[in-house]
């Protein structure tokens, strides 16, 4: 088999499910912007600044990883900046020939300035949509829906599940809850996950990140969840290639598992890339797909994820294309445009390189 190039990875078009806003943003950006409010950053150099996110990030704690989160989001407090890392979000990510992205942040986490939740959400969908379309002026078309994140540690979930579903058809596509996993499990925001079933609208929730087996069964059996945030493991549920009952429901399901490998080692999810549960769940045929999670804090992109399972696992064209329309099939856009992208954009892509 000839070696897949990093550059032929970056022309492919791939579909990303997990990313966030306030975990990608350009360090150079990242500069300018505390400049401009008087944040203090551990480095002003934004290269030095790249490096300190990565390494403070890569901590084997979740807890400690998103201690890094503090100087991303004290510089998106404002408008402007919320567009800003927003059109460069759209940009970078068009850039890396993700064609089909669906990036997350929690607009509660956007208030210390002043701006109300809605001001926040019209910032960012407008960052958004002035990013796409630069993008596509450049050739590299990119299609973004947002997801609203509420934190899990605090009691907004409710008020931001009523706000996803307020900007419904103005390109808020689904709902989830991050932070801390341990000792926050999915059920404290039910009646928030509840209210989103009986709107018929969608939502992924972090969970089988840092806590197992029994945060994955509470959001999908309690919460009802379409897909699983990271979800990785759900491998406690499986000895060899034997299923336990919960495994074998989220299998059966096709429960869509967004899978982060660089994310997961530096939080302790996973020892190594190459021992990723990634390669035993492909191999058993769950919904897997790949995602980025924190681009800023992984020091990754959707390309670099990619290659890093091509060299660990020996992954050909025909899996990185199984792993893209798996991603594709298990957004939250409607059924139609989710196969226009497959057979119109991926599919024709994928056969030239097969
Ligand atoms: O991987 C993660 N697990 C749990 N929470 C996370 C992860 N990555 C980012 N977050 C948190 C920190 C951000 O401030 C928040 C909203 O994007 O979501
Ligand atoms: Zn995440």
């Amino acid at each position: 088999m000839v070696p897949i190039a990093y550059e032929d990875i970056v022309k492919a078009p791939k579909a990303l499910l997990h990313d966030h806003l306030d975990g990608g943003l350009r360090p150079a950006t990242i500069v300018e912007l505390a400049a401009e409010v008087g944040h203090e950053l551990p480095h002003s150099d934004p290269d030095e600044l790249g490096r300190w996110f990565v390494a403070a990030a890569d901590s084997g704690s979740l807890e400690r990883y998103l201690e890094t989160f503090a100087h991303t989001v004290a510089v998106m407090q404002t408008e402007p900046a919320l567009r800003r890392v927003a059109a460069e979000c759209a940009l970078d990510l068009a850039a890396d020939g993700v064609v089909y992205a669906e990036v997350r942040f929690a607009p509660e986490q956007h208030l210390s300035r002043g701006l109300t939740l809605e001001q926040v959400v019209e910032a960012v969908l407008e960052g958004f949509a002035e990013g796409a379309e630069l993008a596509a002026g450049t050739g590299r078309p990119v299609r973004i829906g947002t997801l609203l994140t509420a934190m899990r540690h605090a009691a907004r979930s409710q008020e931001i599940a009523e706000l996803a579903v307020r900007y419904r058809d103005t390109g808020v596509v689904g709902f989830d809850i991050a932070g801390a996993e341990a000792g926050f499990p999915p059920t404290r925001h039910l009646d928030a996950f509840e209210y989103l079933q009986r709107e018929n609208f969608h939502f992924t929730i972090h969970a089988g990140e840092a806590f197992g087996l029994p945060s994955i069964w509470q959001a999908i059996q309690w919460c009802g969840a379409d897909r699983l945030g990271h979800g990785v493991r759900i491998v406690d549920d499986i000895t060899g290639d034997s299923l336990g009952r919960l495994a074998a429901y989220v299998r059966d399901k096709r429960i869509p598992l967004e899978l982060c490998p660089s994310s997961n080692v530096q939080t302790g999810a996973a020892p190594s890339i190459a021992e990723h549960p990634i390669g035993l769940l492909r191999d058993l045929r769950f919904r897997v797909t790949v995602n980025t999670d924190n681009r800023l804090m992984s020091g990754t992109s959707m390309s670099r994820e990619m290659a890093l399972l091509v060299e660990a696992f020996g992954y050909g064209w025909a899996e990185l294309q199984w792993f893209t329309i798996n991603a594709m099939k298990s957004a939250f856009i409607p059924f139609d445009e989710r196969l226009a992208i497959i057979n119109e954009v991926i599919k024709p892509a994928y056969a030239k390189l097969l």
